[in-house]
């Protein structure tokens, strides 16, 4: 098993203000107690890369980005190409996080040619997949996740799947383990049958309502090997917490 990968996803919060002090923050908790055998990253909005960046300058936490564009420049007003993330010092980009397919139509498609874009800078994508509270009650929760790794992530992927079940982010109400294990088992099976034996050693996060609270025993299933945090990654000792409770930290 790779170490284990926690990952803060800011969306979209953080003036230079508040991005400074909660990197700070994070890395004086970091300095007191290392987390030594866990990666850490933390994905800003892209108007803090820099300043994140910089402040991440010889740290034991990764910079990220929250998407890029599949191009690698060009006339593509307000887009951000994954050269231009890389040049900024990012190592991950999330792309198709349910919140994009959402608010901008992102379909599995353009999720993969972002994907190869992504890799071919060099930046290691964290493709989102998870199944929303409606196709949950239908059951048709595993034919979604099927069909988004089939759509979203290209041939040879070697980054990361992040489960995020739409119905747990932002709500409080993480999946339980038992759900998470099941379908965390599931993906992995999927990887394997779809990608032979590079579907074996993909690092599959978890994301959906993780706290400081549950951090300990969703990082202790078996498949889970990470976890992709929302809002808590905004709160320092939240967050410290959650990459305490990592398994090997
Ligand atoms: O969407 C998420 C991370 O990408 C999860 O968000 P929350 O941790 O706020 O539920």
């Amino acid at each position: 098993m790779s170490r284990p990968l926690v990952v803060g996803n800011w969306k979209m919060n953080g003036l230079r203000a508040d991005s400074a002090a909660r990197v700070n923050a994070l890395l004086d908790g970091l300095r007191e107690k290392p987390a030594a055998g866990v990666d850490v990253a933390i994905c800003p909005p892209f108007t803090q890369l820099a300043l994140v960046g910089s402040q991440l300058e010889g740290a034991p936490v990764a910079l990220g980005a929250q998407d890029c564009h599949k191009a690698e420049r060009g006339a593509h007003t307000g887009d951000t190409s994954p050269e231009m993330l890389s040049d900024a010092g990012a190592s991950y980009v999330i792309l198709g996080h349910s919140e994009r397919r959402r608010d901008h139509g992102e379909i599995d498609e353009t999720v993969r040619e972002k994907a190869v874009a992504a890799a071919k800078a060099g930046l290691t994508p964290i493709i989102c997949i998870g199944e929303t509270e409606d196709q949950r009650q239908s059951g048709e929760t595993e034919s979604v996740l099927g069909w988004q790794i089939k759509g979203s992530l290209p041939d040879g992927f070697t980054g990361v799947v992040a489960y995020e079940p739409v119905w747990a982010i932002g709500t409080g109400l993480a999946a339980t383990s038992e759900d998470i294990e099941a379908t965390v088992g599931f993906i992995r099976a999927e990887l394997v049958r779809q990608f032979n034996e590079s579907g074996k050693t993909l690092r599959i996060l978890y994301g959906g309502s993780v706290d400081a609270g549950n951090a300990g025993s969703i990082l202790a299933i078996p498949n889970v090997g990470g976890a992709l945090v929302g809002g808590a990654s905004l709160k320092p000792d939240a967050f410290l917490s959650i990459i305490h409770a990592a398994p090997g930290a």
